[in-house]
């Protein structure tokens, strides 16, 4: 599985995701400027992925010193709205850049750039942690025979470790369980038809594609036990911003009588904001609608609509899986205890040993 977002010889490197699964090339971002660039196009994408290449980029300014670092986290932070951990990796950079700069009376140049690159590295080895641990807990809601359907793409091309939904998918294959996979396609942009399948199949997983109005039918037709997806923001009541459908898929679970799980790093929780209404939701271009890879598929002059992004409310949403463990309603209260736990990462070294099994050296990821 190619790494989505790699930092090489002063350089950062990121699949480009638009062209998976057919092409997998990279894209070479010597400054914040392309880092910004790719974050819009969708070149990386997935919300632990995106606040992963924004800090890269903010190393990228670093030569400037404070201000372009300071130029950098305004730049960066205007390429999408949702995924609230851009915002928190940003911040993060920029706090670490002011407190180094306070520490070192202005001395611009290569040392800040070492700082900010341990700092990014940081943030990028924690994710691939917290994602085992999410993993691990995950497995108390995976049946040993399970049927399960994930929305878009929340997995290792999403987050640069091996993904919050699909690791626990990923793990519940691992340690021996029989699992299934159905991948929503995901319009407009087909993430989990293009992504999510392809990373599940290189692993070796069962993995089928549907439509993504194939949904209810293949939940009547009792082929699916469990529901997964990922999240860009969650809410202080558990309200959960995810990729646009992912509120269809919780509406139907509630009918069917089917659990539905979302899985997702603290770093994805906004504490600051009381519901989903005050989520910022993206819009974009309505071509992407008009086209299916860039080909038309109706007229030009007929109006368009492309939120990216929908919130599920709280109510219908049977457990937050993070790496603080699985978060039950009501949300405000297991939110606030989870935010305060401080997780053991020597949990991680099981979830190692699983992912080797029977894998590559790196666990088959
Ligand atoms: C672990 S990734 C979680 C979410 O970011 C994912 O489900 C999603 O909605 C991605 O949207 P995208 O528009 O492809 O960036």
């Amino acid at each position: 599985m190619p790494d989505p977002i790699k930092w090489e010889d002063g350089s950062l490197y990121l699949l480009d995701q638009r062209r998976i699964p057919f092409e997998v090339e990279y894209l070479k971002c010597t400054n914040y400027q392309d880092v910004a660039e790719a974050i819009e196009k969708m070149i990386v994408r997935g919300a632990p992925a995106i606040g992963i290449a924004a800090a890269y980029g903010i190393v990228l300014a670093s030569h400037g010193g404070l201000p372009m670092v300071k130029e950098a986290v305004s730049r960066l932070s205007k390429t999408r709205p949702t995924a609230v951990n851009l915002f928190w990796a940003l911040e993060k950079m920029e706090r670490a850049a002011t407190d180094f700069h306070d520490a070192t009376a202005k001395d611009p140049g290569l040392i800040l750039k070492d700082h900010l690159l341990e700092v990014a590295v940081d943030i990028h080895e924690e994710e691939r942690r917290i994602e085992k641990l999410i993993a691990l807990h995950g497995q108390s809601i995976v049946p040993p025979n399970c049927q399960v359907l994930t929305h878009c793409n929340a997995g290792a091309l999403a987050t640069g470790g091996i993904g919050t939904a699909l690791g626990v998918i990923r793990m519940a294959q691992k340690i021996g369980k029989a699992i299934k996979v159905y991948c929503d396609e995901t319009r407009p942009l087909l993430q989990g038809a293009r992504l999510s399948s392809w990373e599940l199949w290189m692993d070796g997983l069962d993995v089928t594609v549907i439509c993504d109005d194939m949904a209810a039918f293949l939940m009547k037709k009792g082929k699916v036990d469990l529901v997964i997806v990922g999240a860009d923001r969650i809410a202080s009541n558990g309200d959960t911003a995810n990729k646009i459908g992912t509120y269809n898929l919780a509406v139907l679970c509630k009918y069917h009588g089917i659990p539905f799980y979302v899985a997702a790093p603290r770093s994805t929780i906004d504490c600051s904001i009381k519901d989903g209404e005050a989520v910022p939701i993206e819009e974009r271009d309505p071509d992407e609608v008009r086209t299916v890879r860039g080909v038309k598929i109706f007229l030009e002059d007929i109006p368009a609509w492309n939120p990216a992004f929908d919130v599920t409310p709280g109510d219908l949403i049977s457990g937050i899986i993070t790496e603080a463990g699985i978060l039950k309603a009501p949300y405000r209260e297991s939110i606030e205890t989870a935010m305060r736990i401080d997780v053991n990462f020597e949990d991680a070294h099981w979830a190692d040993s699983y992912l080797k099994q029977g894998g590559s050296e790196d666990g088959g990821i």
